[in-house]
């Protein structure tokens, strides 16, 4: 298992599902960002999807802090929907403004099936199961992008024009919140689980969590690249 800035849960869920966490963080989409060769009406297609998405998922981690049984997972969980609705969303209004997507457009916008599927499901394994099934969840999402703009900020081709998506998610201030959300994962597996989670009857199934958002992060590039 190889370790991982982002938690020792986080290194164990990622190593139990490789080829589609392969498949994730190196899409063809994900590529195109890199080297600048990604259309850009691909881009602007995900983008307001994705702020969309960006909506749900402040709405799941919310449900975090419902689910929270510390003040610190409470703490991790507020400053997570504090860092999406303040920060990660200011990039979607900015670069869609700048095409002529006003933010009343963005927030209107119809939702595809591959973002309505992975949003409800995060939404579901909150509701349905316990605070470790929603990280579980939200896990793919959080460290799967962790990874690619740390990755892209080294490789990308210094003319592309995604510069501004890559440093949204090198910079060290979404840097630094999933380093926090992998240490509150970790305390809260270890808490609820005991310190060998990987031996408990819960495991595969939160495993399973892991794997099934791991794939709809995948159709969702897929559903990006295929343009409006
Ligand atoms: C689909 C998707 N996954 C993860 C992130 C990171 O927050 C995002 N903005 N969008």
């Amino acid at each position: 298992m190889t370790a991982s800035p982002y938690g020792a849960t986080f290194a164990l869920w990622r190593t139990g599902c490789p080829d589609p966490w392969n498949a994730y963080t190196h899409h063809a989409f994900v590529q195109g960002l890199g080297d600048g060769t990604l259309p850009q009406a691909s881009f602007l297609h995900y983008l307001v999807q994705d702020y969309i998405f960006l909506v749900h998922f402040a709405r799941a981690w919310s449900l975090g802090v419902v689910k929270a049984e510390t003040l610190d997972e409470m703490r991790v969980c507020a400053g997570t929907v504090d860092a999406l609705v303040n920060h990660e969303m200011a990039l979607h209004v900015k670069t869609c403004a700048a095409a002529g997507i006003d933010e009343v457009t963005l927030f209107a916008a119809t939702e595809e099936f591959e973002n309505l599927a992975y949003t409800r499901y995060v939404m579901d394994a909150g509701l349905q199961g316990d605070f470790l099934d929603l990280m579980a969840a939200l896990a793919p999402c959080c460290f799967g992008y962790g990874e690619i703009g740390q990755r892209l900020a080294k490789s990308a081709a210094p003319d592309t024009p995604y510069g501004d998506w890559i440093e949204t998610y090198a910079d060290t201030a979404y840097q630094s919140v999933m380093v926090s959300v992998g240490q509150m994962m970790d305390a809260a597996v270890t808490r609820r689980l005991g310190p060998d989670p990987a031996e408990s009857a819960r495991w595969p199934h939160l495993q399973g969590r892991f794997a099934t958002a791991t794939r709809l992060e995948i159709a969702f590039w897929d559903m990006g690249l295929r343009g409006a």
